[in-house]
């Protein structure tokens, strides 16, 4: 039944509906204790009234069954609890599985228009807000609604009048509440972004840290972290005190049903058309009627601001992953390029390219800063789909292969290596899960890494600091060249750090990349030209366009704008302040 409102799991959906049932019977269960005083007042007035003996074993009995009602109240409740925190928290487990799994399969364009703090949002978030509307409001919610609605079914068929006057005023306050909704939609939007901003500003201020302290700018960073949480607290009070008005309104309505039930109640009693009984009946369930339905009334504006919550991820289920088959072996590693054009935002980056990259060869990309090297070899690797043109590696268009599949043809070189909380070791084993430790000391000793990791205190065991910030930049690219030879694939795609390295870090780096590269198609982008001038193949970029291509020795003799760059490299070489 909720499954597709509230965007739940089949598990989910059976759990909310078994949650809904108990709370509806733990609400009728409230109404026995009523039930039991009412005929416990009349079974010690009765005899008052027709002079007949007090019935002492039908008052033991009602004793009897009123204790019995509240251990039912109790078994109820017990089970209405269990059910739907399992419930909640089961899916709110689900829901962050699922939008994690989803994200992984998402193409990286979606994650360029999205933030981080956006993204972190639905995933943590809006994933507490469902766990919390799940258990505490919904199964609330529809209880209330539905043993109210047989709690006045029954008074009705009892004595209709008096039933009308204690829910005449329901609809009254249902509309104030439904007009609050209007207006509280677009403040739970406001409150929304105000998170979002505020997450966003927390990030940024984290993450720079060292840029914020280096240049002096913790005083105007904190100042805008200081306004977003103003706005942010600015927001959800005019949230509150919105749907808090509404709410209030709408409760104060529904207390003066008791007025409307007393002053109707008098004049049946009076004009003789209802018994005394009847009446107290009616008053004390009026004491108690109104209490799930102002509940409810409380209920719904979190109910609507998890409306929103949902809508967010429903944009984020809404993106297509990418697919492709899982089927395809690939077993020829030539790649080529046809005619591939691919925008950013609406912005052709890389324009008609069209190239061949042997298998087992160098193939170098190079061309000035934002020239689209970067961008080139990631569509290899299918981070995005081409806008056009098509990318084919053996005979197959890897728009047709499985994402998760050709990753497992490739090796990526980042230059910003990402390290993780966790042992060197685990880091490395990142490479391939299935290593042995004898293929992790292998990769690590191949890719140089052995020497400085035996430093440390408790070498291979040693816990790296959050994205291993002890380690050098030579070193995290040392770890990122083992885990390649660990993954050993076909393929390495192999981004050339930018940042000037030491001799000694520069001279070990380029002897783990020649273990790395020996028989493999290897595609670098290169930045400083000198390491490549052994390449088989050098591609030049431009502004998108491939501009010239051959190996070294052709591209200095057509004077161009390679023979330009290598040139100007080679002059600015060796730079030092004195
Ligand atoms: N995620 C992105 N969203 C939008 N534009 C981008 C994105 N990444 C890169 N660009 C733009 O695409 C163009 C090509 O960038 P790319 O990083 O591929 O160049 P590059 O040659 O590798 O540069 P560099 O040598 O400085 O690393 C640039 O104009 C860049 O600003």
């Amino acid at each position: 039944m909720f499954k597709n409102t509230l965007n739940l799991t089949s598990e989910g959906n059976k759990n909310l509906t078994y949650a809904i049932i108990i709370c509806t019977l733990e609400n009728l269960t409230l109404f026995l204790p009523f039930v039991v005083l009412l005929q416990m007042i009349v079974t010690l007035i009765m005899p008052l009234v027709t002079q007949t003996p007090l019935d002492t074993n039908h008052l033991w009995m009602l004793f009897a069954f009123g204790i019995l009602s509240a251990l039912l109240f109790f078994i109820v409740y017990r089970i209405e609890y269990r059910k739907t925190y399992t419930a909640a928290y089961n899916e709110s487990m689900a829901t962050r599985v699922e939008v994690a799994e989803r994200m992984r399969k998402l193409p990286l364009s979606f994650f360029n228009q999205r933030n981080l703090a956006d993204l972190t949002t639905n995933l943590m978030s809006n994933c507490f807000t469902i766990e919390h509307v799940m258990s505490h409001v919904v199964p609330q919610m529809i209880g209330y609604t539905l043993s109210s609605t047989i709690a006045c079914i029954m008074l009705a068929v009892y004595d209709w009048r008096m039933a009308l006057a204690i829910f005449c005023v329901l609809p009254l306050a249902a509309f104030i509440v439904f007009v609050g909704k209007k207006l509280e939609e677009g403040l739970s939007q406001q409150h929304i972004k105000a998170k979002l901003a505020v997450s966003d500003q927390v990030q940024e201020y984290l993450e720079g840290i060292k840029v914020i302290k280096a240049f002096g700018l913790s005083e105007q960073k904190f100042r805008h972290l200081d306004s977003s949480l103003k706005n942010m607290m600015k927001a959800a009070i005019k949230f509150e005190f919105l749907a808090g008005m509404f709410v209030t309104g709408s409760t104060i309505l529904l207390q003066t049903g008791i007025g409307i039930v007393i002053l109707v109640g008098v004049t049946l009693v009076s004009n003789g058309t209802l018994n005394i009984f009847a009446f107290l009946t009616f008053i004390l369930v009026s004491t108690r009627i109104y209490a799930p339905i102002i509940a409810l009334m409380t209920l719904l504006p979190e109910f609507f601001h998890f409306l929103q919550s949902l809508k967010s991820m429903q944009k984020l289920r809404r993106t297509e992953p990418m697919n492709g088959r899982t089927d395809i072996d690939l077993t020829n590693f030539d790649i080529s390029l046809n005619d591939v054009t691919f925008a950013y935002n609406q912005v052709d980056v890389i324009k008609h390219a069209t190239i061949t990259i042997p298998a087992n060869k160098v193939t170098a990309f190079v061309g000035p800063s934002g020239s689209g090297k970067t961008t080139l070899s990631r569509l290899i690797g299918r981070f995005w789909d081409v806008k056009s043109g098509s990318i084919i590696i053996g005979n197959q268009t890897i728009r047709d292969i499985d994402p998760d599949k050709l990753m497992s043809y490739m090796s990526f070189v980042f230059q910003d290596v990402i390290l993780f909380n966790d042992t060197i070791f685990n880091n490395i084993r990142v490479g391939n899960e299935n290593a042995t430790a004898e293929q992790v000391y292998d990769a690590a000793r191949k890719a140089r890494c052995d020497e400085f990791i035996m430093r440390l205190p408790q070498s291979y065991d040693t816990v790296l600091s959050e994205n291993g910030g002890t380690l050098s930049g030579g070193e995290r690219q040392r770890i990122s060249i083992a885990r390649a030879l660990l993954k050993n694939a076909p393929i390495i795609l192999l981004d050339e750090a930018t940042a000037s390295l030491d001799p000694q870090n520069e001279v070990l780096i380029q002897q783990a990349i020649s273990e790395l590269i020996y028989n493999r198609t290897v595609i670098v982008i290169a930045h400083r030209l000198r390491t490549i001038t052994n390449a088989d193949q050098i591609i030049v970029l431009d502004h998108g366009h491939i501009i010239e291509q051959g190996n070294f020795k052709s591209l200095m003799a057509q004077s161009g704008l390679f023979y330009k760059l290598y040139t100007i490299q080679q002059q600015n070489q060796g730079w030092n302040i004195s």
